[in-house]
């Protein structure tokens, strides 16, 4: 129990709230709803530094948000086990790549790596454009409206994962059956939220977007069949994109059962404690990105990069349980991005400001996200 075996002596020596007989720091959270959730774990974050845990009757976690307690976990094979909150997800996912462990995991994950290379990629990318043409079409039907994307996105990034990959060729296969609910799962919700703050960023900064336009223009210059190759010169929406997510990562934390005990912030942390990995509040700490609360795409450029600790910005994970569908994630998103930005002007109507998130595995507005989509001539 955690008030009285040793573990929990040696976790109660982290900083965190005050405890109360029995109840742990659970009242801390009392009669919050999961918005304040979300605003409490913020709270925490600004309160403590890099480290700090919350207890709730017998269950304990550890919250980290500096790199390179994040890199002690993350880096190796050691702690690779996903902790109990996943165990929910598991009556679904069953035991695909997500929550899988050991042999099985290494040796799917072997397999499916493959069916992420550059040149299968080459495979989806039309169905992925055939997607993003239809997107367009269903803006110039609300052109000049304000519009909630949230269900429009998600429709779009079902719809270009089950049509690819996983339409095509896994589901033939009834091993694979599982693995396909998990890409479904990463590769819906996830990609959906990169491009509802993606849009939602670029509409409130319309100099960014203006120059994303100059870029997209530069590149067509009127043509308009899309390649592969037009996306892997968009560097600037690349950029736009991951400025996005260092702000709204669209899985805003990942949580680790420690396989060893291990030093976190100079702390013992024992084997056994769920660890959970805060990459919302990492990428909005000062200390890693100056004006962190201020939007720049231009942090991303190789020359402001320099220098950056690696587990600093970690939208997909990093170490070897990294989103294997990464390169796939920023393809849509830059056909999406960029098959909108030709056609239309974004203009703001939900701002940054309104914005209020629920606690869940995917980062979530309570309200649906309006905004509004002018024709370009
Ligand atoms: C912007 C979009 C995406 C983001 C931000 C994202 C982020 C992440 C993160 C943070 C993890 C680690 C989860 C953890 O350790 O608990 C992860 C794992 C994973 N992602 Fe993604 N993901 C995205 C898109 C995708 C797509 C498109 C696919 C599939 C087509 C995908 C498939 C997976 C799989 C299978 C895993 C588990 C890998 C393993 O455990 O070995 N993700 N993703």
């Amino acid at each position: 129990f955690v008030n009285l075996n040793e573990d929990a002596r040696t976790i109660k020596k982290i900083p965190g709230f005050k405890d109360v007989f029995f109840f742990g720091n659970s009242t801390a959270a009392f009669g919050m709803d999961s918005v304040g959730l979300f605003k409490l774990a913020r709270d925490c974050a600004k309160k403590f530094n890099g480290i700090f845990r919350f207890y709730s009757l017998s269950i304990a976690a550890v919250h980290v948000y500096n790199p390179s307690d994040a890199e002690i976990i993350m880096s190796t094979m050691k702690h690779r086990e996903k902790s109990i909150i996943y165990k929910f997800f598991k009556l679904w996912l069953h035991d695909g790549l997500l929550v899988s462990k050991g042999s099985k995991w290494q040796e799917r994950r072997k397999i499916l790596t493959s069916a992420f290379h550059f040149n299968i990629l080459r495979k989806y990318f039309l169905i992925i454009e055939e997607n993003s043409q239809k997107l367009v079409n269903v803006m110039e039907e609300n052109s000049g409206k304000s519009i909630n994307i949230v269900p429009i996105l998600s429709e779009y990034t079902l719809n270009s994962i089950s049509e690819s990959a996983m339409g095509v060729e896994l589901d033939k296969d009834p091993m694979y059956s599982e693995e396909v609910n998990t890409f479904m799962f990463e590769g819906h919700d996830t990609t959906a939220a990169g491009l509802t703050f993606c849009l939602l960023t670029l509409a409130e900064n319309q100099d960014v977007q203006e120059k994303v336009y100059q870029e997209l223009q530069s590149i067509f210059n009127g043509r308009e069949d899309v390649t592969l190759e037009d996306l892997t010169m968009m560097n600037y929406l690349e950029r736009c994109i991951k400025e996005s997510m260092r702000l709204y990562p669209p899985v805003p934390f990942i949580s680790r059962t420690l396989s060893e005990t291990v030093k976190l912030s100079n702390y013992t942390v024992p084997v056994g404690t769920m660890c959970h990995i805060q990459i919302y509040d990492m990428h909005r700490q000062e200390t890693l990105f100056k004006n962190a609360e201020k939007y720049d795409p231009d942090r991303f450029l190789p020359e402001n990069s320099f220098g950056r600790h690696p587990y600093s910005y970690i939208p997909f994970s990093a170490g070897p349980r990294n989103c294997i569908g990464q390169k796939f994630a920023m393809m849509e998103m830059k056909s999406a991005v960029s098959a909108l930005l030709k056609n239309y002007k974004l203009l703001p109507v939900t701002t940054s400001k309104d914005l209020e998130f629920i606690a869940d595995l995917v980062l979530r507005n309570s309200k649906p996200i309006y905004l509004k989509f002018i024709k370009r001539h």
